[in-house]
């Protein structure tokens, strides 16, 4: 049999899940080919479990999610997927999940191919949710971290939980990630494993001593034992326990990484780029020099937080919340409206038309603050829109607004003068959102004054692969 020298790469999004396959390609400059990817639509959103969540509450059925990880890994060549000979999976941080231990999924061989059926499972409770307000938050211990703790963050999810809902808490013993889970299933762990990325955006990690503030937890009444253990990105977090579609049983399954960092990897050539990444949120990076220590006590007012990268390096990170759903959240409005008015129009539709209107209009006076769901160092700064004119009401006029609003929000998180005293030479531009909308693109350009270059689609999927093909290269050289 060929030896195996594929690598599937795996990014369980907020909106929508990717899945890539990748060979090492010596005659290629980026050393590596893309032989196929495929997206589908997780439309994971679902009514929150707990009531006392309230409409801030933001929830995903983890059902959906795994369905349509199925559909991509379905619509991937067969013959190539026999190939793989390991899998790195990535996926949307900071989000927290519960499952039993041993009965967290079920194999079944549904059609041709065996898979794996969510079984005793929480819902997804995602970095979206906004049920810890700032009095809550204020009760909560000061971590011991240079990240400070926000609402949608793993463990102020888990202290919430554990204040309103200690019966839901009692039913799991096991909790992580939706990306830690996947690895946990597909290798049949007995306890969850997540890298120091995933860990850091729960709160209450030190990536220093790459240790939980376990002190801290215990005396606040925190159930320590649904923390998983944590180890470097990069490192393997055991083998599939079964066939999983072509895949052969056995096949390494990588530590899951951050769907922030896996897209960095795949995009960032050399330590001068930056990447913005446009997808349901927005991310604008730099790296950060090696033997940088980002100063250890947090500060919430601070637009940019350094987030763990590998080989215990940092990323600078001007993280939104505020990108592509808002965005979708337009696009939603309008298709309500006008069914209001008695009309049905698919949202793709409505997707085209504007980002057509818009870019036929180059310049608006009208003036958005895109904040929909505020900002960790701003909560209070919600959406607004000034300088309304009668002459700026089209539906261009309005889109404009709209993408210069989420980039122009980004810049002042992070504006262009900063990037260029850290080095900054080029912006690589990633995130489905970013690259189905030129008129994103202009403002990109319009507020960042440097060559901008497009990433790989499916950027996170893809970087989340070139950790394993560069692992797998790694061990054949020795
Ligand atoms: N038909 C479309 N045309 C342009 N943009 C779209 C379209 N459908 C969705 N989007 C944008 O893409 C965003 C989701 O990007 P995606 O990369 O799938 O997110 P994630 O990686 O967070 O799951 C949506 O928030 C929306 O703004
Ligand atoms: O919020 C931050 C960092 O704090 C982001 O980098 C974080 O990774 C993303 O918001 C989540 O992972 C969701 O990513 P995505 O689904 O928008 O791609």
């Amino acid at each position: 049999m060929a030896a195996r020298s594929v690598t599937l790469g795996i990014d369980l999004g907020t909106t929508s899940v990717k899945a890539a396959l990748v060979e090492a390609a010596r005659g290629d400059p980026s050393g590596f080919v893309v032989l196929a990817s495929c997206a589908r639509p997780a439309r994971a959103e679902t009514a929150a479990q707990s009531a006392a969540a309230g409409p801030q509450g933001q929830e995903q059925d983890v059902r959906r999610i795994i369905q349509a990880l199925h559909e991509c890994l379905a619509a991937l060549p067969r013959q190539q997927l026999c190939k793989v000979c390991g899998i790195g999976v990535s996926g949307q941080m900071h989000g927290v999940m519960f499952w039993k231990t041993g009965q967290g999924c079920e194999w079944t061989e549904a059609g041709a191919a065996p898979v794996f059926e969510p079984r005793a499972v929480s819902h997804l409770v995602t970095w979206q949710d906004g049920r810890c307000g700032s009095k809550f938050l204020a009760s909560l211990p000061r971590p011991e971290s240079h990240l400070s703790v926000a609402t949608g963050f793993g463990c102020a999810t888990i202290f919430w939980l554990l204040k309103n809902s200690p019966e839901f808490l009692k039913s799991y013993d096991a909790a992580g990630t939706i990306h830690d889970y996947v690895v946990a299933m597909l290798c049949g762990l007995t306890r969850p494993l997540m890298s120091d990325q995933n860990a850091a955006s729960w709160g209450y990690f030190n990536t220093r001593s790459q240790s939980w503030n376990l002190e801290t937890l215990r005396d606040a009444g925190f159930p320590v034992h649904l923390l998983p253990d944590v180890t470097d990105p990069g490192n393997v977090a055991g083998r599939t326990s079964q066939a999983w579609f072509e895949i052969p049983k056995g096949t390494q399954v990588g530590v899951a990484l951050g769907d922030l960092q896996a897209s960095v990897y795949s995009c960032m050539a050399q330590r001068t780029d930056a990447v913005l990444n446009i997808s349901t949120s927005v991310q604008l990076v730099a790296s950060m020099p090696s033997g940088f220590q980002p100063v250890q006590t947090p500060d919430p007012a601070a637009p940019v937080a350094y987030f763990p990268y590998f080989d215990r390096t940092y990323l600078a990170v001007a993280a939104s919340l505020n990108g592509g759903n808002v965005l979708a959240m337009f696009v939603h409005m309008l298709v309500q409206w006008m069914a209001d008015l008695g009309l049905e129009v698919e949202e793709s539709t409505v997707y085209s038309r504007m980002i057509q209107a818009a870019a036929q209009q180059k310049d608006t006076c009208l003036t958005i603050t895109p904040t929909v769901l505020g900002e960790r160092h701003l909560p209070d700064q919600l959406a607004s829109v000034t300088r309304i004119s009668s002459s700026d009401l089209s539906l261009g006029h309005v889109t404009r607004a709209l993408c210069r609003g989420i980039v122009q929000n980004l810049h002042s998180m992070l504006p262009f003068q900063q990037l260029q005293e850290w080095g900054v030479e080029r912006v690589i531009g990633s995130g489905s959102a970013l690259s189905r909308n030129e008129v994103l693109k202009q403002e990109v350009q319009r507020a960042f004054p440097f060559p901008v270059s497009y990433g790989q689609d499916v950027d996170a999927a893809v970087g989340a692969a070139l950790v394993m093909l560069q692992r797998n290269l790694n061990q054949q050289e020795y």
